[in-house]
Parts: C-alpha cells; structure tokens; sequence
C-alpha cells in the first residue's frame, strides 16, 4: 500500500472581535487558538511560513503556504486575506442547509451544520460571542430560524460606554453569580445583566424542547464557560442537557471542506 501523505491545513474563522484558528491535518482538528486581528505585514509573514507570535510553533516546521479556509462575518478582515497564496473563503452557497435567507451570518451557519453533522438534527446552537446568537435547524436539516442579541460582554460594554455614571465592567473579575437584588452599582449592573440574560436562554432553550423534544442543545463562543457555570448555578436540570463545545464551527468547515 501507498504511504498516504497527510495534508496539514488552516480554518480560520473571523468574528467579530477577534480571530479563531484551527490547524487541521486531512479531517482532524489538532489544535486551537485565539489571535487579535493581524495587520498585513503579519498576514504576508504568515503566507510566506515565517514565524509569528501567539501561533503555535509546530505550524512553522511544516510546508508553507498551508491551504487557509476561512469563514468570516467581518467583510474587511476578509479582504486582508484574499492576498494569501492558497485561501478558500467558505459561503452561505457551501453549507447544505436548507430553507436558509440570503443575510444569514455564515458562523451561524457553519456551527449549526458543524453540530448537527456531529451530534444530530435536530439541535439547537447558542453562540456566546461578541453577539449572542440562538440558530436552530430540524430533522431535515432546515434551518428553523433563530434570535440574535447583544452578547455579554456587550452588553457590559454598552452600558459603560452610553450612560454617564455606570462603570465598565470587565466580565473576566466575574466569578459566582451577583446577589439578585444588589445594593452597590457594579452588582446591580451584573445582576440586572445576567439574570436576565440567563432567563432568555433558559426560555428559548424551553422553547426549544416544545418544539423538538429530546434533541441536543449545544453552546460555543468566547462566553460559553460563564455562561454555563451561571447556568448550572441556577438551572441544573438546562444545563445536564446542554453541550459546551467551543470547536462547532472547526466542525461544520471540516465536513464542508471534504467535499
Ligand atoms: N481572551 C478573550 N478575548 C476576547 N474576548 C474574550 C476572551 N475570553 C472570553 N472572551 C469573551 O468572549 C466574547 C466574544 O466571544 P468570541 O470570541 O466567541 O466572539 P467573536 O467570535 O469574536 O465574535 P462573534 O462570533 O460574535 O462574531 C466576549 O463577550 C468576551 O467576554
Ligand atoms: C449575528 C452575528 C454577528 C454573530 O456573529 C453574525 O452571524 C452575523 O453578522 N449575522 C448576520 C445576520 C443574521 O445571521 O441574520
Ligand atoms: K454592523
């Protein structure tokens, strides 16, 4: 039998606050991690296999340029790319989800196929990232619809940022939840936020079982892990149904970049 060579690639995928890498070999996802935006300069290094920073070294030791995939909902980060020597920039057309609309953000679309594939349809993705997002598709593999909010971490930001006497809260001091009824300003904000934002979950979730029963509910993004937690917390029956994985979309790219 023939030696089968192994084909090392890139995903990447661009939110809206920062970059999400992948490095892949053939079907397997080796190894994650999470980068600010990079400027060009950085973008040509990487095309022509010179080390950077903040990636992981291993990337370096192997023929360059690796093939990049990338999905993104930043059309200016995508542009930076299209100078890459060997990209693929994956498309609403790409995802074989049905009963899609034209403006559907591909992450949703990517980790809603991702989970599906990997775990079942129906299911339920939550997405707690820059925005929080709630996809969900059927049996059939139709996509049902879906809410989108301000994230957490937004939601902090906004109040900080718009109004003249609340604090900006950094939700990284965060550790047990806030006392409901709080008597101090930055317990007020975080309860006012998280509660609330923990009974939205909670209620689509809910809502999400009146519909399909026993399907799966999964949850990614930067805010997963918190949200869990909190969830757990308050909600152990939701969240011994709940999936945390944060790679849906690594996922949903690697089943479409087979074909
Ligand atoms: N090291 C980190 N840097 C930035 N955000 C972080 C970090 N760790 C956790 N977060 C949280 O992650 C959230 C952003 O999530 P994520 O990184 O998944 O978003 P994104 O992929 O850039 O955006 P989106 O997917 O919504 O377009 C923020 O609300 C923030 O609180
Ligand atoms: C909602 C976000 C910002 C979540 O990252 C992204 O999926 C997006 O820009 N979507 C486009 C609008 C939509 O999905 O209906
Ligand atoms: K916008």
């Amino acid at each position: 039998m023939k030696p089968r060579i192994q084909k090392p690639w890139l995903a990447l995928e661009i939110g809206n606050s920062r970059l999400h890498w992948g490095l892949f070999v053939d079907e397997t996802l080796d190894y994650t991690w999470n980068t600010d935006y990079l400027p060009d300069s950085v973008i040509q290094q990487l095309g022509n296999g010179q080390p950077l920073d903040n990636f992981p070294a291993q990337i370096f030791t192997l023929p360059s340029p690796l093939p990049l995939v990338i999905a993104s909902v930043v059309l200016s980060q995508t542009a930076l790319w299209q100078s890459y020597p060997n990209v693929r920039v994956i498309t609403l057309e790409d995802v074989p989800l049905k009963n899609t609309y034209p403006t559907l953000g591909i992450d949703r679309a990517l980790a809603l196929w991702g989970a599906g594939i990997k775990l079942g349809f129906p299911i339920l993705v939550i997405d707690a990232g820059t925005a929080l997002t709630f996809t969900g598709a059927d049996s059939q593999q139709n996509l049902v619809g879906g809410a989108i909010l301000p994230g957490l971490g937004l939601q902090f930001a906004t109040l900080g940022e718009k109004t003249s006497q609340l604090p900006q809260l950094e939700t990284q001091n965060f550790t047990s939840l806030p006392p409901r009824f709080a008597l101090n300003t930055p317990e007020a904000i975080q309860s006012g936020v998280i509660y609330t934002l923990l009974a939205g979950i909670k209620d689509f979730m809910t809502a999400w079982w009146d519909l399909y029963p026993n399907s799966k509910v999964a949850i990614k993004g930067g805010d997963r892990t918190l949200l869990f937690n909190y969830l757990q917390t308050l909600y152990p029956e939701l969240t011994a149904r709940l999936i945390v994985e944060p790679n849906l979309i690594f996922w949903g790219i690697a089943a479409i970049n087979e074909v």
